[in-house]
């Protein structure tokens, strides 16, 4: 296991923060962005005019009650969903401008991604997996950077064994190695400890955090949980498709009592 994850999460943090206070180039960014779906009564509007940056070599968290808009807004930067109005660029790449087979493009080749099922292929090693994405875009996997990821998340030993063979903590690192591996612009994770125990899930964690510290990777992740979220710089709160909050260098009791207050405020309006 590398040296640095004897840092403490916290610790670790805080020298990304002050690296992110001085880089304020934006991976990601939504403007106005809202996504309705369906018409009439049964019309929910998920996203409500939202605009929010991600910046470079940040790592923010989208946090908010069950059906607030996370995944959507994750979604739809993220460009896996159409959006209503409004607009999204990834870097320079405005998505609204884009045609399907561009979308994927890009996502193929700018984004990583890793969701709560890790959506590995079976048939493939766990290596194969980590370089599958490079291979599709017919792009040669930098050895010696696959190496420094596969070392960071800690899987040498287990590279030629095929998912099943595989512990959930030690597939979801495959999948978080997966997405560093190919330097993406960005990186957005849907609950990516949701199916972890809270061991595996503090050292995928750990792992995403090393990666923006180490690497400079910017990464965004939609998560319920307030010990996940105090691994990011940032945590953005969503209520009814709206952001109506953010904290900084944010805390898992901290993030807790934001989530209550929102609670109570929810109940008395
Ligand atoms: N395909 C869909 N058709 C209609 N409504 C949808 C669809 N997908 C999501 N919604 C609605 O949009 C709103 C936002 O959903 P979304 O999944 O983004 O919330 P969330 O905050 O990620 O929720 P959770 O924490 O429960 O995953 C919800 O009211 C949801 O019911």
């Amino acid at each position: 296991m590398v040296e640095s994850l004897r840092i403490s999460h916290q610790e670790s943090r805080h020298v990304t923060t002050t690296t992110a206070h001085r880089a304020t180039a934006v991976a990601a960014r939504a403007m106005e962005l809202s996504k309705v779906y369906g018409h009439g009564e049964t019309q929910v509007v998920a996203l409500d005019r939202v605009t929010v940056d991600f910046r470079q070599g940040e790592f923010t968290a989208i946090m908010g009650p069950s059906g607030s808009g996370k995944s959507t807004l994750m979604h739809c930067v993220a460009g896996l969903d159409s959006f209503s109005s409004g607009s999204v660029r990834i870097g320079e790449t405005e998505l609204g401008s884009l045609k399907d087979k561009q979308l994927t493009q890009l996502r193929r080749d700018k984004i990583g991604f890793i969701f709560q099922a890790f959506n590995l292929l079976p048939t493939l090693t766990g290596l194969e997996n980590i370089t599958l994405p490079m291979d599709i875009a017919g792009r040669k996997p930098d050895k010696q950077w696959v190496e420094r990821v596969i070392d960071m998340v800690g899987l040498s030993g287990r590279l030629h064994h095929r998912p099943a063979q595989l512990s959930g903590g030690q597939q979801q690192r495959v999948a978080v190695a997966r997405a560093l591996a190919s330097q993406p612009e960005i990186i957005f994770g849907d609950e990516p400890t949701g199916n972890l125990d809270s061991r595996s899930g503090a050292e995928v964690l750990g792992f995403l955090r090393n990666s923006v510290r180490e690497l400079g990777q910017t990464v965004v992740m939609v998560t319920h949980d307030p010990v996940a979220a105090s691994y990011a710089d940032r945590v953005v709160f969503l209520a009814d498709g709206r952001i109506v909050d953010e904290m900084l260098a944010p805390t898992a009791d901290g993030v807790l009592d934001r989530m209550k207050a929102f609670d109570a405020k929810g109940r008395t309006s």
